[in-house]
């Protein structure tokens, strides 16, 4: 079609021309046929050129023109000549032909190229199409995917959120447990107060107890039959608190156990806590960490929206821009690459949450482990403290009726108490001190070896190296009590120089547990008199404060100087009146209400105490010091008046001058000291004979403490030994007055008490 549609074509253009051009002849210009039909005929060797169709149509409907018919010369001349035309007419065809055939070759060529290439192009679209297609349905794959992973996500979002929700409840869960722990902990504090009051109640029968101490003073005779009794009773008592103290130690190394069992406990408690604390912390923080992951990945989320609204436009532009469509792809795969990492990132700070949780949940259930244990470790304690106190109170009781048959007993033989008690070895000599390790004088015993000779005696309390001051105090704490209940209590510490008396009496006041007599017997009377309030009991107390060296009073409270000095214009005048209340004139009485007040009094007389050096103690106190507690007390509810007073007295060491190697003053003062102890022993012993005349007057020292010793008062002496074999020729001696001290009967101790209006 297409090479006949050119051949036509090609026709048509030459059948365009005009005819009178078209068919000439050669060199000279062509003659179109009509036209040489009537022109002269071209000469025989010049050939005829046609331009066109018309030519040869025209040189067809020529007709033969002759003169007339018979004229056969012209007419075959025409004809021949008309021969000739067809002639050239076919030649110029056959040519037309050849070259209409050579145009048809080339044009069917170039339509062949034509239709190669067209093929080709055909072929090209159709493998973009292809190519268009693949990618559009792995761009749906991968859309798909996404969506899949978006879904994921989600569900993922979803369990994250629930286990966060877990996650607070456990917390709530943890929280109210530790509110749970702070409740005990306030029932615990309640329940300590309500201690409080139960041992302040105990204070309080204490108090009747001694009220009843007092009345069994009008049984007296009845007492006195039955002493031997009391003494079997006393003795089995012993036995039994032996056996007491014995069953309470055993519950105080169980109670000690199951508190360092509970210390353990708390302190695995307290370490699982800070586990647990830090694992919140790591919650939080792999929380937070979560929080950013998921904002990341909202924010992919929406980069993936946007890029599948884009790869929809892309869709639509797929077949036009193949180059858009390769970078969507691209952005597509690294987007789904960031995508796939976040997924990554999500799952590891998923896992990495369980086990978080996991380990939440473990320290929880090590919490409660140790919160249960704890419980039963703090019931376990409370069942073995209440055991231990309900032992204790048993120990306490049969310990306070042993006291209190002792105290009478003693009491009603007049006696002076004695109590020896034992410093540890300073030194690095050996000690020449034992002790009974059985038989009815355990605590009671004490054997000293001098000169390879034992000797032994026997107080009513012996207290070795390893007697703590509380142990000290306890035995002494009633005595100081009586004070309150208007007695006169004198307590003395008698010894060598070195020998603890200091040390026994004041100790160091700033620290608990080396705290003396002094300061504790004031803390028990000031407590005592807090407790005693309650029932009506209004207390007024005045302290003084002096030491006798020399022979010379000396106000250690005074803040005058000059006063304390010796020469100084006080006299210092020692009085006693009708009821044997003694006076100083001119020494300093302070009014005292708190333990807090006498604590500085007896810091402020600890430094004006004159010490001097011997060889034998460089901080030796050479003076005799005596602390008084006047007491007042009234019964806003009775209308009783008690008056007690209580004197604690550190003596100068008693050495022996060729032992002290004192020379001059020194040697001065250890006379002053023998003269006024050797008078005190004068004086002791003067009573226990009942001799008409006591040499109070012969001694600073006993002339002041007259109405202390004179036989309506409770006196207690401490004997002070140093352990060391170098001092038992001076542990004898003091052994030895001691002894004589403890056997003396001086009088049956009165209690100063009178109604308030028979003033
Ligand atoms: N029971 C004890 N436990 C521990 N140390 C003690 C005990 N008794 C005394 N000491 C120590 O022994 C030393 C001498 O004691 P302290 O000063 O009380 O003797 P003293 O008899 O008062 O002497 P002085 O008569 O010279 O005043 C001190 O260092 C004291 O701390």
């Amino acid at each position: 079609m297409a090479a006949r549609g050119a051949r036509t074509g090609s026709l048509h253009h030459k059948e365009n021309e005009p005819a009178g051009k078209r068919l000439r002849t050669g060199a000279a210009g062509r003659q179109p046929l009509s036209a040489a039909s009537t022109a002269p005929p071209p000469p025989a060797d010049e050939p005829m050129v046609f331009a066109g169709r018309e030519d040869v149509e025209t040189l067809l409907n020529e007709k033969m023109k002759g003169k007339n018919k018979m004229d056969f010369k012209g007419k075959s001349e025409q004809m021949m000549e008309y021969i000739k035309k067809l002639r050239a007419c076919i030649k110029w065809l056959l040519e037309r032909e050849d070259a209409n055939l050579a145009q048809i070759a080339k044009l069917s060529s170039d339509l062949e190229a034509a239709e190669t290439q067209h093929s080709e192009k055909v072929t090209q679209l159709q493998n973009a199409l292809q190519e268009s297609k693949e990618i559009y349905e792995e761009l749906q794959k991968q859309y798909a995917s996404l969506q899949e992973a978006l879904k994921k996500v989600e569900a993922e979002k979803t369990d994250a959120l629930r286990s966060l929700g877990n996650e607070k409840e456990a917390k709530l869960a943890v929280e109210s447990s530790r509110n749970e722990i702070l409740e005990n902990l306030k029932k615990a504090q309640l329940e300590e107060k309500c201690l409080h009051d139960q041992i302040e109640m105990l204070q309080g029968t204490n108090k009747r107890l001694q009220e009843y101490n007092t009345s069994l003073q009008t049984y007296n005779s009845q007492l006195q039959a039955d002493a031997k009794t009391h003494g079997e009773t006393i003795n089995r008592l012993q036995r039994e608190k032996n056996t007491m103290v014995e069953t309470m130690n055993g519950l105080k190394d169980h109670a000690n156990s199951v508190k360092n069992q509970l210390d353990l406990s708390k302190s695995l408690q307290s370490e699982v806590a800070k586990q647990k604390n830090d694992l919140l912390k790591e919650v939080d923080s792999i929380r937070n960490e979560l929080q950013r992951a998921r904002e990341d990945r909202d924010k992919k989320s929406a980069q993936v929206d946007s890029l599948l609204n884009e790869l929809g436009t892309y869709k639509e532009l797929t077949g036009r821009s193949a180059v858009e469509l390769d970078n969507a792809v691209t952005r597509s795969t690294a987007l789904e690459e960031t995508c796939s990492s976040q997924r990554e990132t999500i799952k590891t700070l998923e896992i990495k949450l369980a086990a978080a949780t996991e380990k939440l949940k473990m320290s929880d259930l090590t919490a409660m482990e140790a919160m249960t244990e704890y419980e039963n470790q703090k019931k376990m304690l409370a069942d073995l403290q209440s055991r231990l106190q309900e032992a204790e109170q048993q120990i306490l009781d049969g310990e306070k009726l042993r006291k209190k048959l002792h105290n009478t007993i003693l009491e009603l033989k007049g006696n002076i108490r004695v109590f020896c008690r034992v410093r540890p070895v300073l030194s690095n000599e050996s000690g020449a001190v034992t002790y009974p390790k059985s038989g009815e004088n355990i605590g009671r015993g004490i054997e000293l070896i001098h000169n390879a000779q034992e000797y032994s005696f026997t107080f009513d309390k012996v207290f070795d190296h390893s007697a703590s001051q509380e142990d000290v105090f306890i035995e002494i704490s009633q005595l100081v009590q009586s004070a309150l209940d208007g007695y006169k209590v004198c307590i003395f510490a008698y010894g060598q120089t070195g020998s603890g008396k200091t040390h026994t009496m004041m100790g160091n006041p700033e620290v608990e547990e080396q705290k003396g007599m002094i300061p504790r017997s004031l803390e028990q009377i000031f407590q005592a008199s807090q407790v005693l309030n309650s029932q009506g009991w209004k207390y007024k107390m005045q302290a003084s404060m002096l030491e006798i060296y020399n022979e010379t009073i000396r106000d250690l409270l005074s803040t005058n100087r000059v006063a304390t000095q010796d020469g100084g214009s006080s006299k210092y005048n020692i009085k006693h009146d009708a009821n044997g209340n003694t006076h100083v004139s001119d020494l300093t009485v302070v009014n005292v209400t708190s333990i807090s007040e006498v604590s500085s009094l007896l810091r402020r007389a600890a430094q004006s105490r004159s010490v001097g050096r011997t060889q034998m103690n460089e901080e030796s106190s050479r003076s005799h010091c005596v602390f008084t507690l006047r007491i007042f007390g009234v019964n806003e509810g009775t209308d009783q008046q008690v008056q007690g007073v209580l004197n604690l007295i550190d003596l100068a060491g008693s050495e022996r001058l060729n032992k002290s190697g004192a020379t001059g003053d020194r040697l001065k003062e250890t006379q002053a000291i023998n003269k006024s102890l050797s008078s005190l022993s004068d004086v002791i012993f003067s009573i226990a004979k009942k001799e008409e005349h006591v040499p109070f007057r012969n001694s600073k020292l006993t002339y002041l403490l007259q109405p202390c010793l004179g036989g309506d008062s409770k006196t207690l002496m401490f004997v002070n030994l140093s352990p060391e074999t170098s001092s038992t020729a001076e542990s004898l001696c003091s052994l030895r007055f001691a002894a004589r001290v403890n056997s003396c009967e001086i009088g049956i101790p009165r209690r100063q008490t009178q109604m308030r209006n028979s003033q």
